[in-house]
């Protein structure tokens, strides 16, 4: 048995036999050799294909938290890869700007930009905010741009003056807009379209001066929150950080509660198939279902999502109240004209309103009416008086003004709650965060029942949150009340129902539904980020397949014609052993033939 050392390929101790015997099982065995360790490369090359661009689960977490640490940090405004939006919300009770901006898109056509809110150089986020809202310029529309101007201005003093000009503005208007007759809400886009672009450089379009529906505003709420909580994420099981999340292989996402001024939202996802529903039902299901894809491309099916969101325009904190103050004040006068009464005629025989704290004294005015009240801070009788303001029906299926609600899973579900939400379980109440019934009609009661001399005292020493004025101490004990009787009497959450969370903030991002806005706005970008991406490697595509660019590649091309050459050695060395026995026969008749002439002797 001969052995051949294959020391010039490998270390010295990698040496294997062959037999010698017959060539033909060698050369078997060194193809046989060579077919493994093809098959062998191949599936290296196959597993690295399939993890070309994805990073393992532990890479994708510590990814996420350095994100998350990074959007704390002051945009850089130097970075001349950074796209910048900006986002004004013309709401009811005021106007806010909020400056976004992205890195270029990552070119995974399953992800989203990655828009995050752009923070100053003392790494504060760049947003501004008016009072009151766009609506008081509904009688003087031409100077609507004047009102926003100072918005605009700020924001235009944040982003690099280079990229004015590809940075879109969207100026999207609410419940206050909403409530005006559309001539006059035409008056006022009219004119920021007309003003605005003679003043700022930035992109800005008719179609991106609106009015949005309540319902796009749910929407909006609800992919702004699920954005940022990253439930778009489409990953294995293993990734995830909460794999019960899962749901037919994406995550659950949650839901929102947005209680503005003047409107109110709910929006959340609904699975394809529904509980069998009445012909009624199935119609008013399909006004009240939003179904939209988040890809970059229609083709990308696995971003549609079925939403169900609903808005209620006049059941917002502010409008609330304004609506039972119109109840209090129209029966109070039916009584006092049936009954021959005088209540709440003048100060000294005021009526008494549960809903304010006590001792509080107003004046409720409409048209020439006017009404005297005093809070005697009762939040039991406050919550029974606001029971009409629900219109609700009878019917289990359907929530405030009789409107149909989409079955709520409340074992297996998960919601976020917004602007009144937070405001009312935080502002003074210092309980924002996740939402308990009982925890919060305590506290809310507490507060109700106190005097306002004792509460306008604490406002002074600054037990309360900086955001509290003076209008949220006079108003809390009406908005909590209503909050809760919204929540569980409306929409029948459980009094005990454990995954509410009241946010503003989260992973220590202003969570409004201007992000969700935005994100919409710009789904489309991706796909053309893409397709210059396309363009341009569509020459160097080959060489990225190239053995320069895969490691694998390249070592299975050395493997290869090292393979090449032994084979070759192999099929050298079967040529020497023939011809070396083809020629013994020939020495020996050369032997026989020479040996006598030069007197050789051969043999013995
Ligand atoms: N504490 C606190 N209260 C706020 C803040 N912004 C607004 N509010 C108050 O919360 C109430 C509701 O305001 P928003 O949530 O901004 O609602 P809006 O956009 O004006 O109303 P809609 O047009 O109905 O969406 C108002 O009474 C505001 O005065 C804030 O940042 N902090």
């Amino acid at each position: 048995m001969a052995r051949i050392s294959f020391s010039f390929l490998c270390p010295a101790s990698w040496y294997f036999t062959v037999p010698t015997v017959s060539p033909f099982p060698r050369q078997r065995v060194a193809f046989l050799g060579l077919f493994f360790i093809s098959c062998l490369l191949l599936l290296m090359l196959i597993m690295d294909f399939r993890h070309w661009g994805a990073s393992s689960p532990r890479d994708r977490q510590y990814e996420r938290y350095l994100a998350r640490v990074g959007d704390l940090e002051a945009t850089d405004t130097e970075d001349p890869d950074l796209n910048y939006g900006l986002v004004v919300d013309c709401g009811s009770s005021g106007s806010r700007i909020f400056v976004y901006f992205w890195p270029r898109h990552n070119g995974n056509p399953h992800d989203l930009l990655d828009i995050k809110q752009m923070r100053d150089r003392n790494s504060q986020p760049v947003v501004k905010k008016i009072k009151p809202g766009i609506s008081v310029m509904a009688d003087t529309p031409e100077h609507a741009s004047d009102y926003l101007r100072p918005l605009l201005s700020f924001a235009a003093a944040h982003v690099p003056v280079r990229k004015h000009k590809e940075t879109p503005l969207y100026i999207l208007c609410t419940a206050g807009m909403r409530l005006l007759p559309e001539r006059k809400q035409l008056a006022i886009l009219a004119d920021l379209v007309k003003d605005l672009p003679l003043e700022f450089d930035f992109l800005f379009s008719q179609s991106q001066a609106e009015v949005i529906s309540g319902k796009q505003e749910g929407v909006y709420a609800w992919i702004g929150i699920n954005f940022v909580l990253g439930r778009f994420d489409h990953e294995d099981e293993a990734d995830a950080e909460a794999p019960q999340e899962l749901v037919t292989g994406r995550r659950r996402t949650v839901g929102i509660l947005d209680m503005g001024g003047a409107s109110l939202q709910i929006a959340y996802e609904v699975p394809t198939s529904t509980s069998v529903l009445s012909p009624q039902e199935e119609e008013a299901a399909k006004i009240l279902l939003a179904e939209f894809n988040l890809g970059c491309d229609v083709q990308h099916t696995e971003h549609v999502y079925r939403v169900y969101v609903t808005t209620f325009l006049g059941f917002g904190g502010n409008f609330a109240r304004q609506r039972y103050e119109d109840l209090v004040l129209n029966e109070t006068l039916n009584n006092n004209r049936l009954l021959g009464h005088k209540t709440g005629l003048s100060p000294d025989n005021p009526f008494l309103d549960p809903c304010l704290p006590v001792g509080l004294t107003d004046v409720v005015e409409r048209n020439s009416q006017v009404l005297h009240v005093r809070g005697r801070g009762d939040w039991a009788a406050c919550g029974a008086m606001l029971s009409p303001l629900l219109a609700r029906s009878n019917t289990s299926q359907a929530s405030l003004n009789g409107i149909y609600q989409s079955p709520i899973d409340f074992n297996n579900s998960e919601f976020y709650g917004f602007s009144e939400f937070f405001y009312c379980t935080e502002d003074v109440l210092r309980i924002g965060g996740r939402y308990h019934g009982p925890t919060f009609a305590k506290a809310a009661q507490d507060y109700c029942g106190m005097a306002w001399s004792v509460l306008t005292q604490r406002f002074k020493n600054g037990l309360f949150s900086s955001h509290a004025d003076e209008h949220r101490l006079k108003y809390q004990c009406f908005k909590s009340a209503w909050m809760y009787q919204v929540l569980h009497e409306g929409f029948h959450f459980p009094y005990d129902y454990p995954n509410l969370q009241t946010a503003q903030l989260v992973y220590d991002r202003e969570v409004q539904w201007t992000l969700g806005a935005i994100l919409y706005k710009t789904r489309f970008l991706p796909l053309r980020d893409l397709r210059q991406e396309g363009v341009r490697q569509a020459h160097g595509s080959w060489f990225r397949l190239s053995f320069v660019y895969n490691h694998y590649l390249f070592f299975a091309c050395i493997l290869v014609v090292l393979l090449a050459i032994i084979l070759y050695l192999l099929r050298l060395r079967r040529i020497h052993h023939r011809q070396t026995r083809a020629s013994a026969p020939l020495n020996l008749l050369w032997i026989e033939e020479v040996a006598p002439i030069i007197g050789v002797q051969v043999g013995p």
